[in-house]
């Protein structure tokens, strides 16, 4: 499905918009209810990439497709790595058949696992042989991505004797694994994580629990940049939301105050509001290490306002759903940017006209759909395959619609 966005205002707000919940908190608290059936999981998240996990979770079959859903082929690879008594095949899409994961192969077969490649060497799909993992110490390269160290986190609790997780080198999206920490936290598990080590207490079972999934803060993003973009004094509510967020995406709140947006929160909405313009001679300058993926969207503002900007800490984009850095280079480019790239970063100069009638290609990504329909406030455009937003956020043509936006097929 394309679809086709016409140049638009954003109309005053009726009622909030009412954001899925996490999906990386999602994801988490289905493996960690799959290892502990007393957690109850609330506002769980609609996305495709949780759907897919929940469906792995409760299946008996020996073949599970995660299709590109990172966090599920990480998260379940530990995980049926310790299910003792089963072996099972897990893949996904041709692009998941890209992404490496032979750190996590490694660290887990150190660990006493059984995990094989089944086509290319250090990357999915992968035959996994369950067994009682005998050691409890690991040591992990931490610069690649931060999923194969929650992965690890995420079964430590249920080894006999815990485990204990040396980071090697560089760590990266660091905000990820503290969610995973503070998630074994609220169920219990006592943790540690000083200097480059890790550690999980073991813990057999626990007492019924209820938690609740906070909205997904980096789908918030979108709704950021179109408030950045706006011409006129505008403001958008979302839901739900707190102030001492688990998720690293939630730093919007202070990035997007360089682009003129103020956020305040009443009991569990957040309200963005236009309150000051910006000054386009400036160059916008953010170390994106802790949040790669609000990446496209800042650079997709800056665009649209017309700044310029340096993004650096960006190496972990290159093995995401495409390589978003290529990809907005080659997208920003059609609508007559200029942008330089290298391996972990990207300059936007600063350019004041803006391409109509752009077809924005998206690779299969979720966030490079959402993170160039905010541009509808300046010019006309087209996204095309418009419905890979499901990966993260089902109704986000809806709910873009809602805003005032003009689209159709
Ligand atoms: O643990 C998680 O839930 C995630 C970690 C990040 O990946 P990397 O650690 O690979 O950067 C992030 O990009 C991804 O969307 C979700
Ligand atoms: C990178 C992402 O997801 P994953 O790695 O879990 O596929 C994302 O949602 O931007």
């Amino acid at each position: 499905m394309n679809l086709i966005l016409q140049k638009s205002v954003i109309k005053s707000q009726q009622s909030p918009i009412n954001i899925t919940g996490s999906k990386s908190e999602s994801n988490r608290l289905l493996l960690l209810q799959a290892l502990y059936p007393e957690i109850r999981i609330r506002n769980l998240s609609n996305s495709d990439d949780t759907v897919f996990m929940a469906k792995a979770l409760s299946s008996h079959s020996n073949s599970i497709d995660v299709h590109h859903a990172g966090t599920a082929m990480r998260f379940l690879t530990a995980y049926f790595a310790v299910q003792e008594n089963r072996t099972v095949t897990i893949t996904g899409s041709e692009r998941m058949k890209e992404r490496p994961i032979q750190i996590l192969v490694d660290a887990l077969n150190q660990l006493g696992a059984n995990v094989s490649y089944l086509e290319n060497p250090g990357f999915p799909p992968l035959q996994i042989e369950g067994q009682k993992l005998t050691k409890n110490q690991v040591t992990i390269k931490a610069g690649v991505s931060s999923q194969y160290i929650s992965a690890l986190l995420l079964i430590g609790s249920k080894l006999e004797n815990g485990l204990h997780v040396t980071l090697d080198g560089e760590i990266t999206s660091i905000p990820y694994i503290k969610m995973t920490l503070q998630l074994l936290n609220q169920i219990g598990v006592e943790t540690s994580f000083e200097k480059n080590l890790i550690q999980i207490k073991p813990l057999k079972e626990l007492k019924e629990r209820e938690l609740t999934v906070e909205s997904d803060w980096s789908s918030a993003s979108y709704f950021y940049s179109l408030i950045a973009l706006s011409t006129i004094e505008t403001e958008i509510s979302l839901t739900s939301y707190k102030m001492d967020s688990l998720q690293g995406d939630s730093v919007l709140a202070e990035i997007y105050k360089q682009f003129g947006v103020s956020t305040s929160f009443h009991e569990n909405r957040i309200t963005l509001k236009k309150v000051a313009g910006i000054n386009s001679s400036v160059e916008i300058k953010l170390d994106l290490v802790n949040a790669p993926d609000i990446a496209q969207t800042i650079a997709v503002s800056c665009f649209g306002l017309g700044i310029a900007c340096h993004l650096t800490g960006l190496h972990t984009l290159k093995i995401k759903e495409t390589d978003r850095l290529v990809a907005l280079k080659t997208e920003l480019e059609k609508l007559g940017a200029t942008v330089i790239i290298t391996e972990d970063n990207l300059q936007l100069k600063a350019t004041s006209t803006i391409k109509k009638d752009i077809a924005i290609d998206t690779y299969n990504d979720h966030r490079m759909a959402m993170a160039f329909a905010p541009l509808a406030l300046k010019t006309d455009l087209v996204i095309h395959d418009a419905g890979v937003v499901s990966k993260s956020y089902p109704s986000f043509w809806n709910d873009l619609k809602a805003t005032g936006i003009r689209l159709s097929e």
